[in-house]
Parts: structure tokens; C-alpha cells; sequence
């Protein structure tokens, strides 16, 4: 369970999250919608400990993301915007490197390391240096690292941005495939899609304001009732871009 209450960051005089409070339950997939520049990164952030709160706090199975980050970290899975490995490390030697940092011993590590090569299809790549993967692969990998423990909630941002429809169909099957397993899943995104596909519940941040949250049905059903969460979205953020309903 992730529980947000009154999270919020402020970078100066902007607010680049406005005081977030939400609960998302054991094994729901929950969607954090938003344009560009919304907020969605610098929540996860928080989330993940990598950023220090300007007030309120998020816990995530009762453990407090910024005090008990290290705690945290045992029970999440997370997969960055953009993925970075040690240039010097080949795939296979980065599942080892991440398995062995979770606690399993080499064996283990290598056992769970192969399992998931051979799940995301990187089997005949595990021997290339990282540094030379494609994003589709990358990504793929970055999910490989966030699943080696079997974690039961994940926190994937924008997990298909950049992805060619057949790496972002396989990737949405395994988050699938993870969600029937009763895994927790925050995923962000902008790609409405996805969010369509997978997502029990989604959430609108809009200028660092969560200004809708419901089932896509509840969210379509408050604007109108013909409308698709692209219209949806589009009327919330109406304003970006030039973008008008
Ligand atoms: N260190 C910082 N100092 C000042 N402003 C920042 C800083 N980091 C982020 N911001 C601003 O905070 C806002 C939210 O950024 P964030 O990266 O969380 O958005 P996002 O929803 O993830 O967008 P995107 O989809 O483009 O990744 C943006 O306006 C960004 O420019």
C-alpha cells in the first residue's frame, strides 16, 4: 500500500508538487497521469527517496519513503525515466551486480539473473556491455533490475516512453503479467494509452496538482458521458501547448 499525505515540493517560489494525498491499495495498478513538466518525476523522486520532501511525507507498505528509505528500497521495485548502467558492465553482470546488492548470494544472483535474461528477451545480449543496448533493451533491462527481488510494489517511470510497439507491448505485458501476480504497481506516464490497458485507477497531475483521480470510468463518466480519457486529459490540461479541448 503507498500512502501519500500532504507530499508536496517546492523548488523557490514554484511549487513543483502541491500537496499530494492519495492511497494507493495492495495490488491495484494505479496510473499518474500528467503533461510534461506535471510533477510525475519529482513524486516518484520522493517516493524513492532520492528527493527530500518540502512537507508532508509518502509511506509505502507503512515505511516512510524519506526516514526508512533504505527499508523501502526492500520492498519496491524501480525502474528510472531513464535508465543508466555502468558503462563497463555487461547485461548479465548488471542483474548479478543488482541481484547481489538485494542480498542473494552468487548463485542465487546468477540463477535469478539468467531467469530474467531469458523472460525479457536479452538472453544472447547478456554479454554485451550495457552502454551498447538499445533504449528498448535498456528499458528492458531497467525492469529486469527492479523485478530481481520480487518486489511487491513497483515504481516504473514512463516505462514505454521511446519504445517501438513491440518492445512497448511486451513491456506491458510483463507489467500485466506482474499485476495478476498481485504486485502493487505506480506507473507514470503521458502515453493515455498504456493507462487505458493497464491501469485499475488513474490520478491527473496537472502544474503539480492532483485535479482528478478515479477509475477511467469515473474519470470519463466527470466529464461527459461519450468522452475517452484522451478528452478527458486534454480538457484537465487544456491550456499546454497550445492544446485545447
Ligand atoms: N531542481 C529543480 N529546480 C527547479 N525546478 C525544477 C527542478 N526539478 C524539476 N523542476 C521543475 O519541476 C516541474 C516538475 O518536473 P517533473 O520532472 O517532475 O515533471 P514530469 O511530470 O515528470 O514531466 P516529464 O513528463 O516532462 O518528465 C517542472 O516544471 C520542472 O521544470
Amino acid at each position: 500500500m503507498i500512502e501519500f499525505a500532504g507530499l508536496a515540493k517546492v523548488y523557490g517560489a514554484f511549487d513543483a508538487v502541491k500537496p499530494l494525498s492519495l492511497t494507493v491499495r495492495r495490488g491495484e495498478v494505479f496510473g499518474f497521469l500528467g503533461p510534461n513538466g506535471a510533477g510525475k518525476t519529482t513524486t516518484i523522486r520522493m517516493m524513492m527517496g532520492i528527493l527530500v520532501p518540502s512537507a508532508g511525507q509518502v509511506r509505502i507498505n507503512g515505511y516512510d519513503c524519506h526516514g526508512a528509505a533504505h527499508e523501502v528500497k526492500r520492498h519496491v521495485g524501480y525502474l528510472p525515466d531513464t535508465p543508466v548502467f555502468y558503462d563497463y558492465l555487461r547485461g548479465r553482470e548488471i542483474l548479478q551486480f543488482v541481484a547481489e546488492m538485494h542480498g542473494y548470494d552468487r548463485a542465487e544472483a546468477a540463477r535469478r539473473g539468467a531467469r530474467l535474461l531469458a523472460e525479457f528477451g536479452l538472453e544472447e545480449a547478456g554479454e554485451d556491455y550495457a552502454v551498447n543496448y538499445s533504449l528498448g533493451m535498456k528499458k528492458r533491462l531497467g525492469l529486469a533490475c527492479a523485478l530481481v527481488h520480487e518486489p511487491a510494489v513497483l515504481i516504473l517511470d514512463e516505462p514505454i516512453n521511446g519504445l517501438d510497439p513491440r518492445a512497448s507491448r511486451e513491456v506491458q505485458e510483463r507489467l500485466l503479467a506482474a499485476a495478476a501476480q498481485g504486485t502493487t504497481i505506480f506507473v507514470s506516464t503521458h502515453l493515455l494509452d498504456m493507462a487505458e490497458k493497464l491501469c485499475d485507477r488513474v490520478g491527473i497531475i496537472h502544474h503539480g496538482e492532483l485535479v482528478a483521480t478515479g477509475t477511467l470510468d469515473e474519470i470519463r463518466g466527470d466529464a461527459s458521458a461519450a468522452a475517452s480519457l484522451e478528452d478527458v486529459f486534454l480538457k484537465i490540461t487544456a491550456g499546454d501547448d497550445g492544446v485545447a479541448p
